[in-house]
């Protein structure tokens, strides 16, 4: 058996009277893509943000690589690979694609952004900025302020740096919101590559793209897992379908 790279064990966390996370179990295996649904408010972020280390849970475990990382806060799991991308972007829209890399990993090596200008010269900078935008198919925009990259170029970006920090994991929750059809198709083989580089946990509403590239898809209903399985498995579950695939599958 191969070990996880990820593993949520009896997650729990509550708002109030609200149970946002329900005793969550799931894991992320080494090459796959794990796919989170469910309807709005399932409680899909809030699980997110626990595992980057924006919420803390009430109850549970979270290991990463075989390490306790409940401990740690987000620049401490990011350190050790946890490469996120969330709804709202952290790119900087007037700084070209390279230099948003550059800063990035700069950044995370405790240095000041007031040093802007001389990270432009750091050679290894350079290189390791260069190569992760190589990976993602970016290296033609290096120099394309990230304000006009396409929607779907700012994500490719924004998985270059974290390719760049040294993901050992991807979080990407919904990167195909508010992309076209083709914007969509595009991206789904992207991410369907990008599995090679490290496995993904996707929380995602566009159901093309999640039967298309989910080893695994796991169903959120109120903060609680009602069902995990491959495509096939989810699609033909009759709980499921009640309650969020509904004629889509
Ligand atoms: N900081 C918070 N304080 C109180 N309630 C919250 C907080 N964050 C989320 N919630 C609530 O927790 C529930 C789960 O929200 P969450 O955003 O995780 O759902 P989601 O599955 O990601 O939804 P969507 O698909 O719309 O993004 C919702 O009822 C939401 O209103």
């Amino acid at each position: 058996m191969t070990e996880p790279v990820l593993e949520l064990r009896n997650l729990s966390k509550s708002f109030g009277a609200l149970k946002a996370t329900d005793d969550v179990t799931l894991d992320l295996k080494p090459g796959e893509i794990h796919a989170l649904i469910g309807p709005n408010g399932a409680g899909k972020t809030t699980l997110m943000h626990q595992i980057s280390g924006a919420l803390k849970p009430d109850t549970g475990s979270i290991r990463f690589l075989g390490q306790d990382i409940l401990p740690l806060g987000i620049a401490a799991r990011a350190r050790l690979g946890l490469g996120r991308t969330f709804q709202v972007s952290s790119l900087i829209p007037e700084f070209s694609a390279l230099r948003n890399v550059m800063l990035a990993v700069q950044a995370r090596q405790g240095s000041s952004f007031r040093f802007v200008r001389s990270v432009m010269h750091d050679r290894g900078l350079l290189d390791a900025a260069g190569a992760a935008l190589d990976r993602v198919g970016l290296s033609a925009r290096a120099s394309v302020r990230a304000a006009e990259l396409s929607h779907g170029e700012r994500r490719q970006l924004e998985i270059a740096i974290a390719i760049a920090l040294g993901a050992k994991a991807f979080l990407l929750d919904e990167p195909m919101a508010g992309m076209g059809p083709e914007g969509s198709r595009a991206l789904t083989t992207f991410l369907d590559r990008l599995r090679a580089e490290a496995p993904i946990l996707l929380v995602e509403h566009d159901m093309d793209a999640v039967f298309a590239l989910a080893d695994r898809v796991s169903v959120l209903v109120y903060g609680r897992v009602i069902a995990s399985g491959s495509v096939a498995d989810i699609r033909a579950d009759p709980a499921v379908r009640e309650a969020y695939l509904g004629d889509s599958a």
